[in-house]
């Protein structure tokens, strides 16, 4: 009987894997397929460290070459509290607005405009990429800008069904991190805010409220530089994130400390700054650590009202002279000065690590398409232009201009192409780890069989479950379960066996087709199966190139706790697959007694 599949089990001949026996016999093909796995994990890895590191240097030079300082605008839908009859003063581009009104004509250039009819996930298409330098180890700053009511807080907390960039930004990171099989993340949370001056830690154990002109221990918090120039902000809380609905469970408390205190306090969130750290750690050969800060500034139009007074009048204080301080660092910065005013105010104190060299900024900035507006639609945009890192595109030469513009395409395909790359070796490395935990697993229990039996090889083993309707010649006798380390006692070598074997040690068996194993056994339907040349997107194809080095491999699916080794006239999937039999069918000495012992197997069904 060809068929080794009995009792809706399929029987796998020993001389498919590669093992010590008890009596010192050594079987080929197990052995080394668990090596040759660990050969293609290690040469996946290897692919997988190179493509990522050239990745990193071309999104490293793409937001250099965008400018490390970059500013959006965004501009507000009209709302009812408008003046909705008179035209807006505001026309936009995609790089360009111009404030046009009695008086006033003014341009502005900014990276990117996002006009009224803009979508959150537009906006945050274009916040991505720099979310991808935090976690390549830049510290980042995603900065709200702009008058009250503009739409900060729609910008970077949303809305429910609206989620704005702070909730995607850690939903990418998490994503991400399950993605990438190169490094392990870690995050954490810290939520504080800038209010008079002082400092509030959002996230700290609650406290009864308290008025902010009456702040205890929670808003006296200080800020300290290490010698390596990083800043803490002692005693601020930082929560461990596990998972994503952690996160946002500590996300939503610190928005509601936020708004609690507003409530309370009168109006004090649009009077203050908020600001989200989320540290990122990555784990490899050496261990990574960076910031990215996510901020909702207050409202800037307090730089413009005089007329306030008493608390009010001291809270616009406050506000105008931390972003007037913010705008002085970011124009030394940008003109690269060596002296970078960060000791004005406690808010660029705290950014100073992550606002200068090596890091990246991003400050979107809201305007109101408002007639009643239009002061303060041009205070902010002056502060953009201020704000902005490289020359405005209309300063520069039409010849370079497109030049640059071709390097921008060219880098940005290169991150592109290589983050498709990288996705699918990332899925492929995941798949050969599971294949070989489940090759690994299933040696042990082969050993574990063997050495209960003491110095006799078995022929056959039952190692996985099959229908048994296709099961030919069920004998429940023949069954062997791994699981439960224990062999039936027909496996049990004879007097007569064990002298077939001797004498089939010293002859060359007959060329017979025996059923192989395939390198990564277990259910392989074509979805499951995956090698280099199945690839069918350019990120595929090119790895068709690298698969010259690495071999063809076929995996185990994640959920087998059965591992069906299928034979050819079982598996009609596996039949038609390309198997890799040379390493098993080519040692017909080794094969000689198990042969022997299949024949044993078969007159017995
Ligand atoms: N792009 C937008 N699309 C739809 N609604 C928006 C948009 N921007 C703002 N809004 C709405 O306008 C109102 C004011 O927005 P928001 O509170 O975000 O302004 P803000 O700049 O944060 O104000 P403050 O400085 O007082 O915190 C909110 O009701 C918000 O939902």
């Amino acid at each position: 009987m060809e068929n080794e599949a009995m009792g809706g089990h399929v029987m796998v001949p020993l001389e498919s894997l590669s093992l010590e026996l008890p009596n010192g016999e050594i079987l080929v093909g197990y052995d080394k397929d668990i090596s040759s796995l660990q050969e293609d994990i290690s040469a996946l890895r290897s692919r997988q460290r190179h493509l990522d590191r050239r990745r990193r240097e071309a999104l490293d030079k793409l937001i250099d070459l965008k400018g490390s300082i970059r500013v959006f605008c965004r501009v507000r839908p009209l709302v009812q509290t408008n003046n909705l009859k008179t035209k807006s003063p505001v026309t936009v581009e995609q790089e360009k607005i111009a404030v046009k009104s009695v008086g006033i004509k003014k341009e502005f250039s900014v990276d990117r405009v996002f006009d009224q009819e803009s979508t959150q996930e537009d906006v945050f298409q274009e916040v991505k990429p720099i979310l991808r330098s935090a976690l390549d180890g830049h510290n980042v700053c995603i900065l709200a800008f702009g008058q009250t009511g503009t739409g900060k807080t729609y910008t970077m907390e949303g809305t429910d069904g609206k989620l704005g960039i702070v909730p995607r930004a850690i939903q990418e990171l998490f994503s991400h991190a399950s993605e990438d099989s190169s490094s392990t993340y870690s995050f954490s949370i810290s939520m504080l805010e800038v209010y008079l001056g002082s400092l509030r830690d959002l996230l700290a154990p609650r406290q009864p409220l308290f008025r902010p002109t009456e702040c205890s221990t929670a808003c006296n918090l200080s800020i300290l530089a290490t010698k390596s120039g990083a800043v803490e902000v002692e005693g601020l809380t930082d929560v461990s994130i596990p998972d994503l609905k952690k996160a946002n469970q500590w996300y939503c408390r610190g928005r509601r400390a936020r708004s609690t205190s507003w409530t309370n306090v009168n109006d004090v969130s649009s009077r203050s700054h908020c600001l989200t750290r989320i540290t990122i750690r990555r784990h490899g050969a050496t261990e990574q650590v960076s910031k990215l800060w996510l901020i909702d500034l207050g409202g800037s139009e307090r730089l413009l009202k005089t007329g306030a007074s008493g608390l009010t009048m001291d809270e616009g204080k406050a506000i105008n002279l931390s972003l007037s301080a913010l705008g002085d660092v970011i124009a030394a910065l940008r003109r690269k000065r060596s002296h970078v005013p960060y000791r004005n105010s406690k808010l660029t104190q705290i950014l100073s690590d992550s606002l200068g060299d090596g890091s990246k900024v991003l400050m979107v900035v809201h305007i109101s398409p408002s007639e009643d507006d239009i002061g303060e639609t041009v205070c902010s945009l002056s502060f953009a232009k201020r704000a902005r890192s490289i020359e405005s595109n209309r300063d520069i030469p039409e010849d370079l201009k497109m030049l640059k513009q071709k390097r921008i395409a060219e880098l940005d395909k290169e991150v592109c192409d290589a983050d498709e790359e990288l996705k699918y070796l990332n899925e492929q490395i995941r798949r050969a780890d599971i294949s070989l935990e489940e090759k690994k697993k299933l040696t042990s229990s082969i050993c574990q069989v063997l050495s209960d039996e003491k110095g006799s090889p078995r022929s056959t083993l039952v190692v996985g479950h099959i229908d048994a309707t296709e099961s030919p010649h069920p004998t429940e006798k023949a069954k062997i379960r791994i699981s439960h380390g224990s062999v039936p006692h027909f496996m049990s070598s004879t007097v007569c066996s064990r002298q077939r074997h001797s004498a089939g040690s010293h002859s060359v068996s007959k060329p017979r087709l025996t059923k192989s194993v395939n390198r990564y056994p277990a259910e392989l339907t074509g979805s499951q199966s995956f090698s280099y040349s199945s690839c069918k997107n350019a990120a595929k194809a090119r790895s068709v190139a690298f698969s010259a080095s690495v071999p063809k491999m076929k995996c185990l699916p994640v959920k087998s706790d059965l591992i069906n080794i299928s034979s050819n006239s079982i598996d009609s999937t596996a039949a038609s697959a390309p198997r890799r039999r040379e390493s098993f069918v080519s040692r017909p000495v080794q094969r000689a007694p198990l042969h022997q012992h299949r024949r044993r197997m078969s007159s017995l069904t």
